[in-house]
């Protein structure tokens, strides 16, 4: 964990160095995304086979590619109550949240006389990924499958990886609720291959979405284009401003939130009280030494973790926004009218009783969201991912002598006449 305070000599440098690390995916993740990918284009099921075999443990051949709809009944039927209520409640809120998403479709006929349009349909076929390698994600199954379902996709296909043999009863649960159409045993990025390109055993998809570790969100990345992709939604992040009026307690516990996922999360604190970050910076050490899952959150808090003090939370936020994070909790007593200042956040988490980890499940919103600052420009994966519009226009012999003579005058000034002679040739016929 660093500690920075904006008011040193050097702080702009060490914060810009934090801004720019390349945390989330560095070369060597790039370079062998890449093979595997190639691998998989080229060889199909024997390179899926291979590398779930080398990286999770499992042999797809004799103990089964795919689970099926009977597999996830069974669970469901076998889940505690307790369990099967919290799932249904977070199914729910997020199937309510997301139903708000869908689109409208637009058919006018302006001034001009001219119909114009744009109508919203979903893809054929989304392949939702569902990360599986150190936890079991459950609600990201609901969070994917729930948008595309209240979308219209047509085939609905999940992929997780199934480490040493074991499947999550609560992964399938999840499927059964949120009508899941095919589940294969596979992850990384040999499963996102597979959804893009197609093998001797699955289909292609349309889209892929959903969240995962570095070599997940690296393929996404290199295979947007031959498929649609939500966004790059990599190892979590969280950035906390906190006035010392909290707990330092449970700012600790949201930060090690985030950093329990994975040693390349990343957890930051921004405070405007210098011995509030002292008593975090503790209360961290002490819940660590508590957590089952230190190891990993130990890793991502030493390595990426930092506590950076700011002589107001207003000057805080002008580096939230730098940083663009995956997560944004506002804990102050102004946490409104900071709210107001964010431009460049994944989601919000407004008030001291708003811990992001509520948005994990239960709230509404969707918690995949853009990592690695690249919510200056994406966002949270909604219905929209996974349906496209076509736009449509009809014109009538007036509509076209209307507006048809400045398409033959930019056609011809462009040196394209049979651009303009499509339109002219009708326009002489009257
Ligand atoms: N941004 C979001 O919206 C969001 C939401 C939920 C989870 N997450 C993130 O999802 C991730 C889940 O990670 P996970 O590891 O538990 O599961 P995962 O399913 O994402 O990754 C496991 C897979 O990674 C591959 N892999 C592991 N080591 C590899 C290596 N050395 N080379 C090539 N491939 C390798 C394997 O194929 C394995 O099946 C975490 O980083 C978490 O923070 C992000
Ligand atoms: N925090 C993750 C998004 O970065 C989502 C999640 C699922 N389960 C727990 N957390
Ligand atoms: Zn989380």
């Amino acid at each position: 964990m660093i500690r920075l305070n904006a008011s040193d000599a050097g702080f702009s440098r060490a914060f810009t160095d934090l801004v720019n690390a390349r945390r989330e995916a560095d070369e060597d993740v790039a370079r062998d995304v890449t093979a595997m990918i190639a691998r998989v284009r080229t060889e199909g099921d024997a390179a899926v086979k291979e590398l779930t075999q080398r990286f999770d443990r499992f042999d797809l051949d004799t103990q089964g590619w795919k689970l099926d709809r009977a597999d996830c009944l069974a669970a469901w039927e076998g889940l505690q109550p307790e369990l099967r209520d919290a799932l249904e409640l977070a199914a729910e809120r997020i199937a309510i949240y997301h139903s708000k998403q869908k689109p409208e479709d637009r058919d006018e006929i302006d001034s001009a006389g001219v119909r114009l349009g744009a109508r919203w349909r979903a893809v054929d076929a989304a392949g939702v990924y569902v990360p599986g390698g150190r936890a079991a994600y459950p609600s990201s199954v609901l969070m994917n499958a729930l948008p595309a379902r209240a979308a219209g996709v047509g085939r609905l296909v999940m992929v997780t990886p199934t480490p040493n043999g074991e499947v999550n009863p609560l992964v399938l649960a999840a499927a059964h609720l949120a009508g899941v159409d095919e589940i294969w045993r596979i992850g990384g990025a040999q499963a996102i291959a597979a959804l893009a390109y197609g093998t001797e055993t699955i289909e292609p998809v349309d889209v892929i979405t959903g969240p995962g570790n570095a070599w997940v969100a690296e393929a996404k990345r290199q295979l947007y284009g031959v498929v649609g992709i939500d966004m790059v939604a990599g190892p979590s992040e969280i950035v906390v401003v906190a006035d010392g009026e909290n707990d330092a307690d449970w700012i600790a516990a949201d930060l090690l939130s985030q950093a329990e996922h994975d040693p390349t999360s990343q957890s930051i604190l921004f405070t405007d009280d210098a011995g509030f970050a002292d008593k975090v910076a503790e209360a961290v050490e002490r819940a660590l030494a508590q957590l089952a899952t230190e190891k990993t959150a130990r890793a991502s808090w030493d390595a990426n973790g930092a506590i950076i003090v700011v002589p107001d939370l207003v000057a805080a936020m002008p580096l939230v926004d730098r940083l663009a994070p995956e997560h944004l909790e506002l804990a102050c007593d102004n946490a409104e009218g900071l709210f107001e200042m964010v431009r460049h956040a994944g989601s919000v988490f407004i008030g001291r009783y708003t811990p992001e980890a509520v948005g994990d499940y239960v709230a509404g919103p969707n918690h995949v969201l853009p990592t690695g600052r690249r919510a200056r420009f994406a966002s949270g994966l909604s219905v929209l991912d996974f349906m496209k519009r076509t736009s449509f226009l009809s014109l009538d012999e007036a509509g076209l002598a209307a507006i048809g003579p400045a398409a033959v005058a930019l056609a011809r000034a462009e040196g394209l006449p049979a651009h303009a002679e499509s339109v002219a040739i009708r326009l002489r016929s009257k």
